[in-house]
């Protein structure tokens, strides 16, 4: 099965230091929409796995995160693509969930939706959280320079992480290969 797990901010569309907290602060990245479509149609699952912290924070509402992926969703179906299954943490970083990045909870929770084993799966993401996540679970952690991926970069990344400029390059990268 071609599965690719995906990040939301930072790689499908823009981040912000003061979190994504409604429908109107969700802007897609330039290009991501197309290869999320594109890969799609590439026979290529992408799922999503994010973290969610602005929910315990009560930045925003789950119907609001709702609002959001539906958003996502019909962008990707609009262009002929669809979107497979996405995954948040809603918790704060300290109630010791499973699910919140750098821990393998939502990695592992894709992995039991789809029944795949997660060995060097492209798991791409924006921050060192991503990057862990990714080797917990021995998947193959790609950073994209998006979003927080310049500031990750910059400050030491895992081994063997692969790097790219966007989504869309990666999107290149596996319709290509
Ligand atoms: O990149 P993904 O996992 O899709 O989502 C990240 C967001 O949940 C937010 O995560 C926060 O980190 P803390 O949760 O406050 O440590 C901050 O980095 C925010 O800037 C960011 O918008
Ligand atoms: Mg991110
Ligand atoms: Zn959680």
């Amino acid at each position: 099965m071609k599965l690719l797990i995906l990040d939301r901010d930072g790689v499908i569309n823009q981040d912000s230091d003061a979190y994504i907290k409604s429908l109107e602060e969700w802007i897609p990245i330039p290009g991501s929409i197309e290869a999320i479509a594109q890969l799609s149609k590439a026979g290529w699952t992408v799922a999503v796995a994010t973290n969610q912290s602005g929910i315990a924070r009560g930045y925003y509402d789950l119907a609001t995160l709702e609002a959001m992926h539906a958003r996502l969703r019909t962008l990707v179906a609009e262009q002929g693509g669809e979107v497979g299954l996405i995954i948040y943490c809603p918790h704060g970083p300290d109630e010791g969930c499973d699910c919140r990045k750098p821990k393998p909870g939502m990695l592992q929770t894709i992995a039991a939706h789809y029944q795949v084993d997660l060995a060097g799966i492209w798991f791409v993401g924006d921050s060192k959280g991503d990057l862990e996540a990714a080797l917990t679970v021995d998947a193959q952690p790609i950073l994209v320079k998006t979003g927080k991926g310049e500031k990750t970069l910059s400050k030491g990344i895992p081994q063997g992480t692969l790097i790219f400029d966007d989504l869309a390059a990666i999107a290149r990268e596996l319709i290509h290969k």
